[in-house]
């Protein structure tokens, strides 16, 4: 039986809440002045610090009638806790049903965590430890912060503790293609089938692929209804948020915000330093410390960009017969050394820039400026704009990239959707005039 503070805390909480964070939380002493939970992750006990510390008091209160601080603390659970139910179906083991293969180094065990991603990594790890727990669950970041790592990595999980599960791991090209060619080919009932009904769990990459793509849009609408209906795990990534999926219907944006979205954050120096011992022992190599921190320091967010310039380091020491010392390593690292992140998305969207400064009869220093002239602020208008629709950036990278607030990037584009949705055409012509100079420009260059 448990505690009466355990009960009355049920009995205050919403369903929901109560499953989705309290079903581990239990009493571990109660002393004449303090009351101590434990609870089994991380993550969860944070959460229920920073969340519901004032109804755990109240509940305490009213439990036994004393105003009694407490504390959560963190025990591993037993293995036992985290057993997979038993398998109760029949007693053939169906292979994991896989669309695409996972990449074998693409686990929990090889994903180093630093204090960034801490929580993302305990959910992650909770979700495949009691699929369809949080559904659905929603990753996003920037280019090559193990996006797709942290996915296959929950699937590598799922199969493990339940090989019964039929796990799909997917890119949205491959759903959209795939539904493509079974509407070609009149199978499209087998697509859906195969979809809907087979996959025990759906884990689908790089979603922002689907901008403008309606009809697959459409699709995936009915397969995630048809699967969540069901109670069936299913993960996403993006590299924006679920309210940056421009021209995505808003009914299957809410979809996705209903259950946990989490970010995948750019990791520290520090976090850097052990990715790169890391993704060097998965190539069985031992990297200098020096060497590490040197990568670490020269190379920024991007961890493909960290691996390949690991992997040049391997290469080319093999070639020349050189030891991977700093000195060696500083030689190839120029190569793969990145100017700031400012400086390279400016660079990224210089043509713009020049068409915008062309067309607006303004300059690049009254664009990115303050200036509050009629003509100068609709430039930025339509800059920002443009920088959403035609290159596909977010509000954030927007932000960064012109050092505005996410307010005036968000009422800038708000404020040109209107005319545009409006069909004003002074600035449609404004917006192509300003597109077919990016073109021109680029053509010439
Ligand atoms: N925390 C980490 N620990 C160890 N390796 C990592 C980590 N994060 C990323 N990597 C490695 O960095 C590389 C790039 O990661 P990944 O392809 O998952 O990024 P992504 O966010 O999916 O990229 P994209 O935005 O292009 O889809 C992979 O080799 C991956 O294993």
């Amino acid at each position: 039986m448990s505690h009466r503070i355990i009960r009355i805390l049920e009995k205050k909480l919403s369903r929901k809440t109560w499953d989705n964070w309290f079903t581990t939380l239990e009493i571990k002493e109660i002393t004449g002045d303090k009351v101590i939970f434990k609870v089994g992750n991380l993550f969860v006990k944070d959460w229920l610090q920073s969340r519901y510390g004032k109804v755990i008091h109240r509940a305490i209160q009213e439990a036994i009638g004393k105003d009694l601080p407490f504390e959560i603390i963190y025990e591993s659970p037993s293995k036992d806790a985290f057993e997979p139910e038993e398998y109760k179906g029949p007693l053939v083991k169906k292979k994991p049903l896989l669309l695409s293969e996972l990449n074998p180094e693409y686990t929990f065990e090889n994903f180093v965590v630093g204090p960034e991603n801490r929580a993302l990594f305990e959910v992650a790890q909770e979700i495949a430890r009691s699929p369809g727990k949080f559904n659905p669950f929603f990753i996003y970041g920037g280019v090559g912060l193990g996006k797709t790592h942290m996915l296959q990595a929950i699937a590598h999980r799922i199969i493990e503790l339940y090989p019964e599960k039929r796990v799909l791991y997917i890119t949205s090209e491959r759903f959209m293609n795939d539904m493509i060619e079974a509407i070609r080919g009149g199978s499209i009932r087998d697509f859906r089938e195969q979809y809907r009904k087979k996959a025990d769990v759906l884990l689908i990459d790089d979603i922002q692929f689907l901008i403008g793509k309606e009809g697959t849009q459409r699709e995936l609408f009915h397969t995630f209804n048809e699967l969540h209906d069901a109670g069936k795990q299913i993960i996403i990534c993006s590299d924006r948020t679920p309210d940056e999926l421009n021209g995505f219907p808003d009914r299957l944006i809410s979809r996705f915000q209903m259950g946990m979205v989490m970010e995948i954050a750019s990791p520290s120096k520090e976090t850097r330093y052990k990715i790169a011992k890391r993704l060097a022992i998965r190539e069985s190599v031992e990297l200098p410390d020096d060497v590490a921190m040197e990568l670490a320091r020269r190379i920024d967010g991007n961890l493909r960009r960290l691996r390949g310039a690991i992997i040049k380091l391997i290469v080319q020491s093999g070639i020349y017969k050189e030891e991977i010392d700093l000195a060696f390593a500083r030689q190839i690292i120029g190569s793969f050394q990145t100017d700031s992140p400012r400086v390279r998305a400016l660079t990224e969207v210089d043509h713009l820039i020049k068409a915008v400064e062309k067309v607006m009869g303004v300059t690049r220093e009254e664009i990115m400026g303050v200036s509050r002239t009629k003509n100068v602020v609709k430039a930025r208008q339509l800059f920002i704009y443009i920088l959403k629709q035609e290159y596909g950036k977010t509000v954030q990278e927007i932000a960064q990239l012109t050092g505005k607030k996410h307010s005036t990037v968000i009422h800038s584009i708000k404020k040109i959707s209107n005319s545009v949705l409006r069909d004003n055409k002074y600035i449609k012509d404004l917006i192509s005039e300003i597109n077919n100079t990016v073109a021109t420009d680029f053509a010439a260059s």
